[in-house]
């Protein structure tokens, strides 16, 4: 399912405005790496893409078949498409098993609805599928900081949702874990066809395994460009920093900031 933002602005309470007018449209069956400094609005992005923040103006539109505005749908519909990673979210006092489930929620009932045989079945594959199910019946406060992240993602693939948003998602992995992640992020995408974003601040690791690169700067969209144009001047427009590019026989690209 596609995503459109139009002419998105936002402003925290009292604060000074994040987003300045951002326009794009998110492909289904996509992965889009959204790079920014810190502050430059990448979560609150994502949390209004999920509904959780609402844009002072503009729109941010879920596409064929729906064609909807978020603004038109609850919370609950929303859950329906949308499913979000939070940054280093607390581990609730519940097993694994039932945090995942509550991925499920969303196409269910309601709150007092019991989980159906489907619900059951996807819970246990994604467990499966996050190499969590040795760890099924454990409460979610006696993992470590990468299991809790791996089961967060878990629940979010129990969702099924056709769009996947996910805020620094290889926060507290180790280096296997990381790409193991994104090789299941890109066949979420390829296989599901479903529209992932996500933030990161590892740019070779985001360009590695993303199709597009979205730049967040100064609240405005500098760039929404393949993974494949993206230069060394994008990035140090970016980071304030000057960046130096590796290009390997394969197409891979490598980039790193110069030394002071
Ligand atoms: N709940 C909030 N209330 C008020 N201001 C906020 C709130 N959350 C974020 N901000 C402000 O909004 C701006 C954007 O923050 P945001 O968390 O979206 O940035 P980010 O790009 O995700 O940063 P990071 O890379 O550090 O995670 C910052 O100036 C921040 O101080």
């Amino acid at each position: 399912m596609d995503l459109t933002l139009h002419h998105l602005h936002f402003a925290y309470r009292g604060g000074h405005p994040v987003l300045n007018g951002l326009d794009a449209t998110l492909a289904d069956g996509q992965l889009t790496a959204l790079l920014g400094v810190n502050g430059s609005g990448k979560s609150t992005l994502l949390k209004l893409m999920a509904g959780i923040l609402t844009p002072d103006s503009g729109n941010i539109v879920l596409g064929a078949p729906l064609d909807q505005s978020l603004r038109q749908l609850g919370p609950r519909r929303i859950a329906h498409y949308c499913a979000y990673v939070a940054q280093n979210s607390p581990p609730p006092t519940l097993t694994v098993f039932d945090y995942v489930l509550l991925g499920r929620l969303p196409h269910q009932g309601g709150w007092s609805a019991r989980p159906s045989a489907t619900d059951l079945e996807l819970v246990e594959q994604s467990l499966n599928h996050m190499e969590l199910i040795d760890l099924a019946y454990t409460p979610m406060t006696k993992l470590s900081g990468g299991q809790v992240q791996m089961a967060v993602i878990a629940r979010a693939l129990a969702q099924q949702p056709a769009i996947l948003l996910l805020d620094e998602p290889t926060n507290n992995l180790d280096p296997k874990h990381q790409v193991q992640l994104m090789d299941k992020l890109r066949a979420a995408s390829r296989e599901k066809r479903t529209t992932v974003i996500f933030s990161m601040h590892d740019i070779n690791l985001a360009l590695q395994w993303a199709d597009r690169a979205m730049l967040l700067h100064e609240g405005r969209l500098l760039r929404h460009i393949p993974t494949t144009q993206l230069t060394t001047g994008d990035l140090s427009t970016l980071f304030g920093l000057r960046y130096r590019m590796l290009e390997g026989h394969d197409n891979q690209r490598w980039f790193w900031p110069e030394t002071f």
